[in-house]
């Protein structure tokens, strides 16, 4: 089993890599875990309470949850996970069925600030983009997909977004193997990444 670790800043392009990444590979070999489905259950707040929560602090996350969900992918076990809403800022109720693969991505901007989370990983890669282009994208997706406007997104930015990838996200970048720079689609290092990937398919379809 290849555990790959993917992350990066909102808006760097983490989702879009992962989607090229997968695109390629047999759909039985591969599954992909979401950070995003591992925010807490905050079903005991209101949703102006849920409105306030500090979304990009790793104490929003239940790594918890997400260590023992690896765990058992790791030891070849399907496990449940959360589907999250960000239009109602709560997870759904509903579960995804994942099941093991030989190929497991793990997605999200702070999961390479935990430390045992970080050692499951074969391999650790940051995606990069200008925080000015990030802005941008995360503009354009936030208010076409998940139900905000701009000054919510301009708000959020300000208040926790920015501070948060300072401290958090942006310091992990040197614990990855690999470092994307997304500021354009870049087909040459997701072509890479799909070779080390196949290559590691085919040595274990050879034992
Ligand atoms: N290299 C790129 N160039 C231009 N737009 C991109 C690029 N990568 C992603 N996008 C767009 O930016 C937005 C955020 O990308 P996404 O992959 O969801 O980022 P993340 O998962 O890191 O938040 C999406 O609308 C996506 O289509
Ligand atoms: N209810 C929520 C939960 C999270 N966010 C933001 O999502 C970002 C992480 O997701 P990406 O796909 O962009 O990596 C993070 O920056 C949170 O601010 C949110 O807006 N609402």
């Amino acid at each position: 089993m290849l555990i790959i670790g993917i992350a990066g800043g909102t808006g760097c392009g983490k989702t879009t890599v992962v989607d090229q990444i997968v695109a390629e590979l047999p759909a039985d070999e591969v599954c992909v875990i979401s950070q995003d489905s591992y925010y807490k259950d905050t079903s005991h707040l209101s949703y102006e309470e849920r409105v306030k929560i500090n979304f990009d602090h790793p104490n929003s996350i239940d790594f918890d949850l997400l260590v023992s969900h690896l765990e058992e992918l790791r030891n070849n076990k399907p496990i449940e996970q959360p589907v999250y809403s960000f239009v109602e800022h709560n997870r759904t109720g509903e579960t995804k069925t994942t099941h093991p693969r030989k190929v497991i991505i793990v997605e999200g901007i702070l999961i390479l600030t935990h430390p045992e989370i970080r050692d499951l990983f074969d391999i650790k890669i940051f995606v990069h983009a200008d925080s000015d282009e990030r802005l941008i994208r995360r503009l354009k997706r936030d208010i076409a997909e998940r139900g905000r406007d701009l000054d919510e997104v301009l708000a959020r930015y300000q208040t926790t977004l920015k501070p948060m990838h300072n401290q958090f996200i942006e310091p992990t970048k040197e614990f990855a193997d690999i470092i994307i720079p997304t500021n354009r689609y870049n087909t040459v290092a997701v072509d890479v990444i799909r070779t080390i990937v196949n290559e590691k398919l085919a040595n274990s379809r050879e034992i």
